[in-house]
């Protein structure tokens, strides 16, 4: 079985559009815990356009299941993870202007820094995640950084996968038997959906989690929240 931990990034965008509380982005988290998800996972950025700090604290507070909380480990994010102190961390090289994320580590110009900002939270007792390209010699980095797992970045599957390209997924099939012989636990995560998860569950071994929020929100205009957690969590059995 693959945990499914919801991304809910865009329920704070929709709740920031008006200002106020609605949708309560406490409630939704408690909700699709009960909905079955086994994590809730949130991406504060520097300017708090959708989750904001204060968020993270309080779902601290409300989260009974996996918490994941993944951001760049600029001064002020390490501060909030220790403040908050998550179940995982999950370390991404966000510039600061990033639509979104775009990019996984260079886990080789980045070694000594990323050993670091990892050794502080794993002796905070947090498990830590890097996001990666498919790439073979970014997993061998990866694995020299000490990190317990990496989160496999999966924009380029889901393009190709979307462009009848079922190819696509052989890079990331590599990545995960490689990360897996190094004792690196496997994620992975960003523009999975209903239409490419199964597909990618079924070619990854040792999946142990996905991160999933953009798709999973946008399904949920349609089909509902409750079903379209289900219908995840049936995929990634
Ligand atoms: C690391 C990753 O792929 C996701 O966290 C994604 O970037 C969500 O962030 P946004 O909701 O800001 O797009
Ligand atoms: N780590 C990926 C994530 O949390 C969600 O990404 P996306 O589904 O919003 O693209």
């Amino acid at each position: 079985m693959t945990k499914l931990s919801v991304n809910i990034n865009k329920i704070a965008t929709l709740r920031n559009s008006r200002g106020g509380q609605v949708p309560n982005v406490l409630k939704v988290a408690s909700d699709i815990e009960a909905f079955g998800a086994q994590g809730i996972t949130i991406h504060p950025r520097p300017d708090e356009r959708h989750i904001r700090y204060q968020d993270a604290r309080d779902l601290k507070n409300i989260v009974t299941t996996e918490f994941n909380i993944e951001g760049n480990p600029i001064p002020k994010f390490i501060d909030l993870v220790l403040e908050t102190m998550p179940t995982q961390v999950t370390l991404v090289p966000d510039a600061i202007d990033a639509v979104t994320s775009n990019a996984g580590w260079d886990t080789v110009s980045n070694k000594d820094f990323l050993k670091d900002v990892i050794a502080t939270f794993k002796q905070n007792g947090i498990r830590t995640s890097i996001f990666v390209d498919p790439d073979l010699k970014m997993i061998e980095g990866a694995a020299l950084t000490g990190t317990d797992r990496i989160e496999l970045y999966t924009e380029s599957y889901a393009d190709s996968y979307a462009a009848g390209n079922l190819e696509g997924v052989k890079s990331f099939t590599e990545a995960a038997k490689l990360a897996h012989h190094l004792e690196l636990g496997i994620n992975a995560g960003h523009d999975l959906s209903l239409d490419n998860i199964e597909y990618f569950k079924n070619n990854i071994p040792h999946l142990e989690e996905v991160s999933i929020g953009h798709a999973l929100i946008c399904e949920s205009l349609y089909l509902g929240l409750e079903n379209v957690v289900n219908m995840y969590l049936n995929k990634l059995k």
